[in-house]
């Protein structure tokens, strides 16, 4: 018997390590998971804060009647604050500027009208007005020392704005595993060769490596013939990999030589083969350990700089068959690899099935699904036409894998299912 999806993915999960921390640049920082809480080292405006550009007045004076305010000054914003000195006055103030002192309401151009009295400037008000309006108030969005960012959080443009709002320019990120994807086949050639009739261009490594970058990993890709000694040597160089993603030879075939190297090289394989369509010879294991106990667990080692790859690569090995590769990366790879930089993913989204699905082989099948979104929140996954997992053409008009149990057929439309997005 197979090990089903759900197996095979807890003891994926259950490998997951701590490549350790650095320090870099807050500008370089996109994509990263944060190791450190990060604090607001002032309030959140850091003043109350003009959010129109106006006049500045007492609410007061207006409320007892007064619509007609001389101009005493102007304070714009980069200027220290000003006060107005007499609360009949008003201040003219610009978007961003500190609200000077004696003032608490803040009234735009548009309701305005400008006049002119002996020579100073006289604005009517013409709109009704609220007290304290038009002002971001000191402190409303976050208070100093409040934790803005906790550690776990993936660094996106968003994050990045913050961390220079608070002056925080070298931020303790996880450091980024060295993967290394391994490509084997006589059949394959560099993606800028002209192929045979009977060759094709190595281009899982690629999609694999695109899709790593997502992380802010950056893979190397190498490539070796069909050999089992060309194998082993090319496996040996690259024992200080923390990860290898192998893609091929590790089915059936005569020259699958991939599930043999690895064992003789001392990778303990953890499983071989998953009860899934595609990505049945799926092989998974990992050098230097003899069960998932030895490997440092996240939160179980002293996480400060350890050195990478204390334990030898984790290994990925995937089936060839380009969708059969792609669909494994991000049902088991990427989840590892988030875990593993101790990025906390938000649960795996659900899709409705726009139309019945037959499938009657007892593996969990793995659905091209072109993703609609609709009105009320849902997603609508319809297939687009798919000759397998050999054609990587179906993956543009697609945008993820609706993960179909084993448990049934028939699957009906209306009915709703987890689905794993590339897109
Ligand atoms: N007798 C059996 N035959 C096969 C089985 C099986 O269980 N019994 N499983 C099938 C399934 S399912 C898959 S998936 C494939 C996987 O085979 P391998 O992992 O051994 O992969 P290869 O044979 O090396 O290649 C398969 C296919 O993929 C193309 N390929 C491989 N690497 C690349 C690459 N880097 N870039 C582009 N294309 C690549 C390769 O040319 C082949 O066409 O086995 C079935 N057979
Ligand atoms: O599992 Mo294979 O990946 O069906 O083609």
């Amino acid at each position: 018997m197979l090990l089903d999806v759900i197996a095979a993915s807890a003891a994926v999960m259950g490998t997951v390590r701590d490549f350790g921390m650095e320090q870099i640049p807050f500008t370089a920082a996109t994509g990263r998971v944060l190791r450190e809480p990060v604090l607001a080292d002032r309030d959140f405006p850091p003043y109350n804060r003009v959010t129109m550009d106006g006049i500045a007045l007492d609410y007061e004076t207006y409320a007892k009647g007064q619509t007609v305010f001389g101009v005493e000054d102007l304070q714009a914003a980069g200027m220290p604050r000003m006060q107005l000195s007499n609360t009949a006055n008003c201040m003219e103030v610009m978007t961003g500027a500190i609200l000077p002192e004696m003032t608490d309401t803040v009234i735009p151009y548009e309701h305005l009208s400008a006049t002119e009295h002996e020579g100073f400037k006289r604005f009517t008000i013409t709109a009704a007005v609220e007290p304290g309006q038009n002002i971001h108030a000191r402190g409303a969005d976050a208070q100093a020392g409040q934790i803005l960012m906790p550690a776990g959080t993936l660094l996106s443009p968003a994050e990045i704005g913050v961390l220079a709002s608070v002056g925080k320019t070298m931020v303790q990120v996880s450091r980024l595993p060295k993967v290394a994807i391994i490509a084997t086949g006589d059949e394959l050639i560099p993606v800028d060769g002209t192929p045979g009739d009977h060759q094709v261009r190595t281009s899982n490594s690629y999609g694999l490596a695109a899709a790593l970058l997502e992380l802010g990993i950056v893979a190397t890709c190498h490539h070796v013939n069909d050999n089992e000694a060309a194998i082993a040597a090319l496996f040996s160089s690259l024992m200080d990999a923390d990860v290898w993603i192998c893609t091929g030879a590790v089915s059936a075939g005569k020259y699958d030589y991939l599930p043999l190297v690895l064992e003789q090289m001392g990778m303990t394989t953890i499983f071989h083969k998953v009860q899934q369509k595609p990505g049945k010879p799926f092989l998974f294991g990992q050098f230097g350990a003899t069960g998932t106990d030895d490997i440092p667990l996240v939160g179980t080692s002293d996480t400060n700089n350890i050195p990478l790859n204390e334990t030898g690569p984790v290994v990925f090995a995937l089936p060839g068959n380009p969708v059969s590769g792609f669909m494994c990366c991000y049902r088991y790879i990427l989840p590892w690899l988030r875990a593993s930089l101790q990025y906390e993913a938000p649960p795996v989204p659900h899709a409705v099935l726009g139309t019945d699905v037959t499938f009657k082989a007892p593996l969990t099948y793995f659905l091209p699904v072109r993703l609609h979104p609709v009105s009320g929140g849902q997603l609508i996954a319809l297939p687009p036409p798919y000759h397998g997992s050999g054609d990587l053409t179906a993956l543009l008009q697609a945008d993820g894998f609706l993960e179909l149990a084993p448990d049934k057929d028939f699957f009906e439309k209306g009915s709703s299912y987890p689905v794993w997005k590339f897109r």
